[in-house]
């Protein structure tokens, strides 16, 4: 990790290292112990730990430490194109940028700010981006860890073009589990799913809860913006809540397909569950001036709580 020095917003003081990768993160604290990391490279949350130090997102032993690819884990940034519908590069190029620390952003709501510790990124096409898709943006990250360990990332995209565009959009959500056999995804029940191992076949959610079992690969479409993750070894759950954000992926790779990925070890599957807040089945359009806001808040608690609390 290297080099350490103070970057301060202006706002909240936060601390700036050198990633493995060779490229800077911004560590964010809280009071309490807990930290968030974000790598400039793709605007990915690389790490995010509560008041005891334990990590909460997956990250891959065998993560890529090339400064050009996305890290295996974390949250990165699927921006302009989710996977490979269309021409751009899977998951589309913002994952693979560096972002710049935007001192002065457009201002957000309150909520998004008072009491939290925060950093904001920018990410602005090259030249080159313009070649591949000639579309002028601004996307805009704040990343916020609050005084209970919340993380909160919020995305606002902005044309800066004089034509519309219109794009696809996720927080790849590496969640770290016990094990994969541990673990129920509660709350879309009854939802509609392409099914990625399907030719993106339409289907209906039969089953109480999702369990894996099997690759697992599936975007629930206009989906409740209050999704739970329950991890019944380490009895912790963790509760996505979106907006601007219809759609959610599912994702395990299973044994099979993780053997086919260099930078994920053997059994690694087994300790990661993706589940992302995004908008895929129906692009964004942004006429030139226009925002879009996508915001997704993490919290962890205790699975008794989750039941008993939140209504699940
Ligand atoms: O290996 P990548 O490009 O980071 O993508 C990881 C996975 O992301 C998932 O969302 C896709 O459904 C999978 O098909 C893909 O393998």
């Amino acid at each position: 990790m290297g080099h350490t020095a103070a970057v301060c917003d202006s706002k909240i003081a936060t601390e700036r290292v050198k990633g493995s990768n060779g490229v800077d993160q911004i560590v964010l604290r809280n009071s309490q112990g807990a930290s968030a990391k974000v790598s400039l490279h793709g605007g990915q949350v690389v790490s995010w730990r509560n008041d005891r130090g334990e990590e909460l997102l997956f990250a891959s032993s065998k993560a890529n430490s090339k400064a050009s690819k996305a890290i295996r884990g974390g949250i990165p940034i699927c921006f302009p194109q989710f996977g490979n519908c269309g021409s751009l590069e899977q998951h589309g190029f913002a994952r693979n940028k560096i972002w710049i620390v935007e001192e002065n952003p457009p201002s957000l709501p309150s909520k998004d700010s008072r009491g939290k510790s925060f950093i904001d990124l920018l990410l602005k096409p090259t030249e080159e981006d313009l070649k591949c898709w000639p579309h002028s943006f601004e996307l805009r990250l704040r990343v916020c860890l609050g005084m209970d360990g919340n993380l909160t990332l919020i995305s606002r995209v902005r044309n800066t073009n004089a034509k519309p565009f219109s794009f696809s959009f996720a927080y790849h959500s590496y969640l770290s589990v016990s094990d994969i056999s541990e673990v129920r995804v509660e709350g879309l029940e009854t939802m509609d799913y392409l099914d990625n191992l399907c030719q993106k076949e339409r289907f209906t959610e039969q089953g109480d809860a999702i369990t894996f079992e099997a690759e697992f690969e599936r975007v629930y479409i206009s989906s409740p913006n209050c999704v739970a993750v329950l991890d019944h070894e380490r009895k912790r759950t963790y509760v996505l809540k979106k907006e601007g954000l219809p759609d959610v992926v599912v994702w395990n790779p299973w044994e099979k397909k993780s053997k086919s990925m260099a930078d994920l070890g053997a059994h690694e599957y087994r300790q990661m569950v993706c589940v992302d807040g995004a908008a895929i089945e129906k692009p964004v359009t942004l006429k030139p001036g226009e925002e879009w806001t996508g915001r997704l808040e993490i919290i962890v608690v205790p699975s008794s709580f989750c039941s008993k609390n939140l209504g699940f």
